[in-house]
């Protein structure tokens, strides 16, 4: 059977810069494409896909939108990606082109790497890698970590191989891109955009183009169709693990934690939030989201936090037999003292 190649899109980039909001948007201006759509997520909660399933996009629908759920999709390329995507392709009806959002954490390297294995490279091929990067966060410097401060706890803990987790992930999905998208230019004003611009380009070798959007507007003859072929040129992207470990040492996600946190009813949207923001700076947790059970509203609370960032909106109603429950999913660094967060955020309901 001679078969086209299928283009698959990977969109990668650090927790919340708005790969999902970005996703969602191109399900709504794709054409007729009919699209597949491979999401991963850190943390247990799934909230990326109840977000995609709810577009109600008909050339992408609810069957058409696997969440692998296993861990972070670079460590689990083997056990979970491989056997996903080869039964993708089994499908009577095969899509004209595949979306993969990896989870904010994850290092897009291994990912496109696997675009080479045998089963895969001869049906599929990795149209481009676009990393998403939130412009404000670049701006407020959340990815130029204090080296001082990095150098110290290195001093004490000789194991660490990394600068800084943050750092270094930024970094390496940078280096993975073929296309990157400066994205939440809103946040900022023309002169640090142009700072962002320098800064990012300044942790690129390849020097990738680089556009401008805002809530994730770009549209899809832009998105798809680069035609790259990534996975031929995976050597030139290496991640610094891949150049720390030549041996090939396994990568893994040790310096991130996840938990969720489940509470009943909330009465004082408002106040709720705010107390959030004020756990979320005190314990520097990178990125908290969920939906919320606001007392007496029929609709769901979606609630988006990026550092102390919060958005929230009521996206849809409860199901009628669906459990109505606040349930929110928290990032952070492994430090970030868990029990405190939880005891903090639970004492909230
Ligand atoms: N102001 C502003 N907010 C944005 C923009 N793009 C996305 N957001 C918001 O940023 C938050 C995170 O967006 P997501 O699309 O969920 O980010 P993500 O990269 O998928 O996040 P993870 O999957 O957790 O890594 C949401 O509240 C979005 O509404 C933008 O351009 N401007």
């Amino acid at each position: 059977m001679n078969q086209q190649k299928i283009p698959a899109t990977v969109i990668t980039g650090f927790l919340g810069a708005g790969k999902t909001t970005m996703i969602r948007n191109l399900l709504t201006n794709a054409g007729g494409k009919k699209i597949a759509l491979i999401i991963n997520e850190f943390g247990d909660l799934g909230v990326d896909g109840d977000v995609l399933k709810g577009c109600g996009a008909e050339n992408c629908t609810e069957d058409d939108i696997i969440e692998l759920t296993n861990g972070c999709i670079c460590c689990t390329v083997a056990d979970d990606f491989i056997p996903t995507m080869t039964k993708l392709l089994e499908r009577e009806q095969r899509p004209d082109h595949i979306v993969i959002e990896t989870s904010g954490l994850a290092l897009p390297q291994p990912l496109v790497a696997a675009f080479n294995w045998p089963d895969i490279r001869t049906q599929v091929t990795v149209d481009g890698v676009i990393t998403v990067v939130d412009s404000a966060a670049v701006a407020a410097g959340r990815f130029a970590d204090d080296h001082d401060a990095v150098d110290a706890r290195r001093a004490e803990d000789e194991s660490l191989d990394h600068e800084s987790p943050i750092e270094e992930l930024f970094e390496d999905q940078l280096t993975c891109a073929d296309l990157i998208v400066l994205n939440k230019t809103d946040l900022i004003d023309a002169a640090g955009l142009i700072r962002v611009r320098d800064e990012v380009a300044s942790r690129t070798v390849r020097k990738p183009v680089m556009i401008e959007a805002r809530n994730g507007e770009v549209s899809a003859g832009i998105l798809l169709g680069l035609g790259i072929g990534t996975e031929d040129d995976v050597a030139n992207r290496k991640s610094h693990h891949e150049l720390e470990h030549e041996d090939g040492a396994p990568h893994d996600h040790d310096e991130f934690d996840s938990f969720v946190v489940e509470l009943g009813p909330v009465a004082d949207p408002a106040s709720f939030i705010a107390a959030l923001r004020t756990i979320i700076s005190t314990h520097d947790v990178l990125r908290l989201k969920g939906f919320v059970d606001v007392s007496g509203k029929p609709m769901r609370l979606q609630l988006q936090a990026v550092g102390s960032r919060i958005d929230h909106y009521f996206d849809r109603a409860w199901g009628a037999s669906e459990k109505r429950a606040t349930r929110l999913v928290v990032i952070g660094l492994h430090e970030m003292d868990q029990d405190a967060v939880r005891a903090a955020i639970e004492a909230l309901a």
